[in-house]
């Protein structure tokens, strides 16, 4: 730790040639103007170290107010202040008098350290840019916000712009690994491409493991909304900030068979049927309208209220509800507990709320350092290891695996799999029997409610699902956001090497309008009407060809035929500020009414 953690103070000159002191203290840097005459200083810049990019020694220069012997040095300084909602590229240059040198020398070097604790500096940056994402405003956004910060931090850019689909992914696959990030400006899309490019690879292994920063200029930038949280999905300084700044997460890749094409795509957000592949594709001519154009979709899909015909088969790990939001949420309170300081040097608030509780699962550890992540199988992988499945060397060395993702291939079902079937008409009996198990213990809006821990008590459990049930669509998932409206999957958890799935049965169309209200915040997890799942394989079936020709995977519209996938348990990596995403409330609750 620096000596800068606790105090130091430089004396400096301020562009208006009056004396000044940079202070830094509580992991804030300040920079003050002193008064002749005995009165407080004025505070003219005060930004958490954070946000501090570069601090330079550089040409010398002189002053009215130096000391005359020697010459003064011009002292750069760049950072990211706080502006109402958004942050400002600031840069400010200052004189240091030649008897301050030696401690200005000093002082750049420790506050760099602080500015900078486990991080590499001067990244080497592969940015690419897509011109017709989203608002078509990439281009602008790159060269106006974007680039200014990273060329502030000394940042080495190679910008490339993708010129057509599938461009982003011919790019990285034949690139150099010696990048440091992998920047896309684009939506999710583009961070979609990169990934299939590095993961085809035959060192596939080596390349996932350089991490992919996004910058927020498609339309629905999920991964945004979970790495920095819905209010700040379109932050473009933070997503700069997150190039700079941010820490290496794994996650987990899936692969998608398709049949009987054998193609293989590698899926890292969601696979989706039925009402969410109409929201998405059906909405594509309305991209001007930004993310709104899929609650367009959704309202849209409500009113045609079409099944789906599909058989699922699901390798479930784990489908009660009250037990998979008690786990996602004690593993946030041990992160919480463990980080009790966030970033920006604020304590947070929650850790008083949690402390006492002294919950433990089997995923958290008594060290409280790390916390090991439950594989599909029962396995245990701590989170350090990023899912690098290296050998012992012939001396007991640690050989890391570089090489390729292995071949997919059809999977075999067995009969501890669940199976899903939907003929896609509901008959009375049926719909009858659905209707009033789904409003058990059901409040008004649908949702269910009371009971024992976390407040909750659902019906839904396995053996819950009733054939012929119709599916208003069927969504799996790998981040708990799919768009800033819809936390679709609150439980997921980051490289649990675990898929989430949600099966929406066909219901009044009221109760899935009201649905809408809550959906950001994840409230439509407790509906019994929509299963939930974590799976660690699935095969999907389609019964009906030609009436429903496509489903999604990440938002890219494929021939559905029959689909099978498996996880590779944190094959991949994504930066993030906080080293991890960011923290629902859903999340944050424990004492859910
Ligand atoms: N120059 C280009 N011309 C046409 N299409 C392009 C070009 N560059 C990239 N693309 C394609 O644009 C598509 C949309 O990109 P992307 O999905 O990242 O943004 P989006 O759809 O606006 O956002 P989101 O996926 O978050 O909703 C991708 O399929 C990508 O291959």
């Amino acid at each position: 730790m620096t000596s800068l953690t606790r105090h130091q103070d430089l004396p400096v000159i301020l562009h208006n040639d009056k004396r000044g002191l940079l202070t830094v203290e509580d992991d804030r840097l300040d920079v003050l103007q002193l008064s002749r005459d005995g009165r407080p200083p004025k505070r003219l810049v005060s930004t958490p170290i954070r946000n501090f990019l570069l601090a330079k020694l550089t040409a010398s220069s002189t002053t009215k107010a130096g000391s005359g012997q020697g010459q003064n040095q011009r002292l750069d300084l760049h950072t990211l202040v706080g502006k109402g909602d958004t942050l400002k590229l600031t840069k400010l240059h200052v004189l240091v008098e030649p008897i301050n040198i030696p401690e200005a020398e000093e002082w750049c070097g420790n506050i760099m350290g602080l500015a900078y604790r486990g991080i590499k500096r001067n990244k080497k940056v592969l940015l690419l840019v897509n011109p017709v994402g989203g608002k078509g405003k990439g281009r602008s956004i790159v060269h106006d916000s974007v680039l200014p910060i990273l060329q502030s931090a000394e940042c080495q850019i190679d910008l490339r712009e993708t010129t057509h689909r599938l461009h982003a992914e011919e790019i990285t696959k034949s690139i150099e690994l010696d990048y440091d990030v992998i920047a896309t400006a684009s939506g999710d899309g583009l961070v979609y491409e990169v990934l299939n490019g590095l993961a085809s690879r035959s060192d596939a292994k080596k390349a996932l493991k350089i991490p992919i920063a996004p910058i927020p200029t498609g339309s629905a930038n999920a991964v945004c909304t979970n790495l920095f949280g819905v209010k700040d999905t379109f932050n473009i300084p933070l997503a700069a900030l997150n190039i700079i700044k941010g820490q290496t997460i794994p996650i987990d890749l899936c692969s998608v068979l398709l049949l009987p094409s054998q193609t293989r795509r590698f899926c890292f957000l969601s696979t989706a049927l039925g009402l969410m592949v109409d929201l998405d594709i059906g909405t594509e001519h309305l991209r001007w309208m930004g993310d709104s154009r899929f609650v367009y979709g959704f309202l849209r899909g409500i009113v045609s209220n079409k099944s789906i015909k599909v058989k699922i088969q699901l390798k479930v790990v784990e489908d009660d509800k009250i037990s998979m939001a008690r786990k996602a949420r004690d593993r946030v309170k041990q992160r919480i507990a463990r980080d009790d300081k966030v970033w920006g040097g604020g304590t947070d608030p929650l850790v008083n709320g949690v402390n006492g509780l002294n919950i433990k699962t089997s995923t958290t550890r008594d060290d409280g350092l790390r916390t090991p992540l439950p594989l599909s199988d029962g396995q245990v992988i701590d989170s350090t290891d990023g899912g690098d499945e290296g050998q012992g060397g012939e001396d007991g060395e640690y050989v890391p695996d570089h090489g390729p993702i292995p071949e997919a291939k059809p999977l075999e079902p067995d009969s501890t799999w669940v199976t899903i079937d939907s003929w896609g008409a509901v008959s009375k009996s049926t719909l009858k029997r659905s209707s009033i198990g789904s409003l058990r213990g059901r409040s008004a809006n649908g949702l269910v409610r009371s009971g024992a821990g976390d407040g909750h008590q659902v019906v839904a459990k396995k053996g819950d699902w009733i054939d012929g049930e119709g599916v208003l669509y069927f969504y799996a998932g790998m981040m708990p956001w799919v768009a800033r409206d819809l936390m679709q999957w609150p439980v997921s958890i980051s490289g649990d090497g675990l898929i989430d799935v949600v099966v929406q049965s066909i219901v009044p169309r009221m109760m899935m309008a009201n649905a809408i209200t809550g959906a950001e915040k994840g409230e439509a997890y407790w509906l019994e009407c929509q299963h939930y799942y974590k799976v660690s394989a699935l095969v999907v079936e389609n019964l009906d060809k030609e009436g429903q020709p496509i489903f999604t995977i990440d938002g890219e519209s494929f021939p559905w035929d029959t689909f099978h996938v498996e996880v590779h348990p944190r094959i991949a990596n994504l930066l993030s500020l906080n080293g991890d995403f960011y923290v629902s409330d859903f999340l944050r609750k424990h004492d859910e009414k």
